[in-house]
């Protein structure tokens, strides 16, 4: 089939070259003439892994093409992907603006029949909407489709390439059997709704991924007080196949540019029709309080961080990506520059972005993990970077000022601390090391 996927971000791209590799013909059109600059040199302008050999790979075969042209793509191509952003206004609710923009170019752009396929994630009723923009710009027959994307960054390609399911939304039945053929190859799984229910599928599941992340915090935050250990509980809790054991894992919460919009954005959809979403808003708050956690373990082991140096491991708001929208490490730097600290920051690829955002004259820059570690009070780890798991603790502890690993990730075992000499803190687990040892605070419970 011919496809023109208009929006060549984390999820356009992505999109466009599994697309491609599954055999149709696909146009990449992006509004940045920079991504399309890039991309014509094969070049990817976002980190993720694989990418880069499947667009060389679908573009020497001759599926696979970038252009700034939307005009000239939506006129080339039978089906059309919407891709575009959907960041947050002010007020959480979703900014419609590139969608609405998008779809009154494509009217403009039609000489025939198309099907207009969203994967942007978009509040229930937008594709109507999409509808109406697109019909006021041109006579010709059109169908729109719900179909809203599930893949993660850091694992996109694969997520692309066998999802878990496929939702597609319709109103005209007749279109089932070619979103089967067009998505034939990456599963047979495929769920067809209508098209409010698909819109609504997209949010609902982040927002119970996203409560799943909330409650396991708040589950870590009552056993570091009672002396248990949150990998232990939710290993147990994950046993039952009703909980499941993804999304258990505790720590300084989460981040992207996904679940905090999308959160925030379903809290306004129920609030447009007088429902409080009173479940999702603590989910919401619980996340901006879980980062902070990291300072607090600061001051209990450090006292005051006016003229500590506190070495930062991680920016990105997770490893394999170099995407720091919303990423807690921004916070977390933040209140220890407003603390008066010194900040070593490393990330093997988020690092550029960062600063790009965010830079104060109390931060440095550093190459390498150790270099970060080098001569400081404590290490935050804050996002969980392979490379932070294999690292020399013996060798970090006596490259530091004082030994504090703080670990927002859980990312070391009760193994790989001892005999190290740091004083470890970690997330819903017993403290190690340091003066004051694991002392859980269950005097009173037990
Ligand atoms: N990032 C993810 O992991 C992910 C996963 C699932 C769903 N989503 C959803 O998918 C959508 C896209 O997310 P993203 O992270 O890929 O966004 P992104 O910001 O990385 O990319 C969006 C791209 O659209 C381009 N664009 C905007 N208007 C355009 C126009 N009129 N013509 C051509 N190009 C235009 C922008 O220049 C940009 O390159 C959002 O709704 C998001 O919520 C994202
Ligand atoms: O057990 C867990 C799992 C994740 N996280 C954090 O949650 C955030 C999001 O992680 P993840 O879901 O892996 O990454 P995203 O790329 O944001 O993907 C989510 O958001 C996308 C955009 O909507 C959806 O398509 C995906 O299905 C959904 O998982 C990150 O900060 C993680 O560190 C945790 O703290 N604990």
């Amino acid at each position: 089939m011919k496809l023109a996927v208009i929006g060549t971000g984390y999820v356009g791209l992505v999109s466009g070259v599994c697309f491609a590799l599954n055999g149709n013909q696909v146009i990449c059109v992006d509004k940045d003439a920079e991504k399309i600059s890039k991309l014509n040199q094969m070049e990817s302008p976002i980190y993720e892994p694989g990418i880069e050999a499947l667009i060389e790979m679908n573009t020497q075969e001759g599926r696979l093409s970038f252009s700034a042209d939307l005009r000239d793509s939506v006129r080339r191509s039978d089906i059309v992907i919407l891709a575009v952003g959907t960041p947050s206004l002010p007020g959480g609710e979703a900014d419609l603006r590139y969608i609405e923009g998008a779809a009154a170019e494509i009217g403009q752009a039609m000489e025939g029949y198309k099907i207009i396929m969203t994967k942007s994630t978009v509040p229930v009723g937008t594709n109507e909407k999409i509808r109406q923009i697109i019909s006021t710009h041109t006579r010709h027959p059109f169908d729109v489709v719900s179909a809203p994307e599930f893949l993660r960054e850091g694992s996109a390609i694969q997520d692309t390439l066998h999802p878990d399911r496929i939702i597609v939304g319709l109103d005209n039945p007749a279109l089932e059997p070619l979103m089967r053929e067009l998505h034939q190859g990456f599963t047979d799984n495929i769920f067809v709704t209508d098209i409010r229910s698909a819109e609504m599928i997209k949010y609902a599941s982040n927002a119970f991924l996203a409560t799943k992340i909330s409650f396991i915090n708040e589950i870590a935050n009552i056993c570091e007080k009672v002396g248990a250990d949150v990998t232990e509980v939710a290993q147990g809790m994950g046993m039952d196949r009703r909980i499941g054991s993804s999304f258990l894992q505790a720590g300084i919460g989460y981040g992207g540019s996904c679940f905090p919009k999308d959160t925030n954005a379903l809290i306004q959809i129920a609030g447009n029709v007088d429902y409080e979403f009173k479940l999702l808003e603590s989910v919401v708050e619980v996340n901006k309080g879980q980062r902070f956690m990291i300072i607090s373990k600061l001051h209990e082991s450090l006292g005051s961080l006016r003229g500590a140096v506190i070495g930062v491991w991680g920016l990105a708001f997770k490893p394999n990506t170099d995407d720091v929208r919303e990423a807690p490490a921004r916070e977390i730097v933040e209140a220890l520059v407003a603390e008066g600290a010194t900040v070593k920051l490393y990330d093997p690829i988020a690092a550029d972005n960062f600063r790009q955002q965010y830079d104060h004259p109390q931060l440095r820059w550093c190459g390498l993990p150790e270099e970060a570690a080098a001569g400081s009070d404590a290490i935050c780890l804050l996002t969980d970077w392979s490379v932070f798991k294999d690292i020399d603790l013996h060798g970090l502890a006596e490259s530091m000022r004082r030994q504090v690993l703080i670990d927002g990730r859980n990312v070391y075992s009760k193994e790989q601390i001892e005999g190290t000499g740091l004083e470890y803190h970690s997330v819903g687990r017993p403290q190690m090391g340091g003066l004051s040892g694991y002392s859980p605070s269950v005097a009173g419970a037990v």
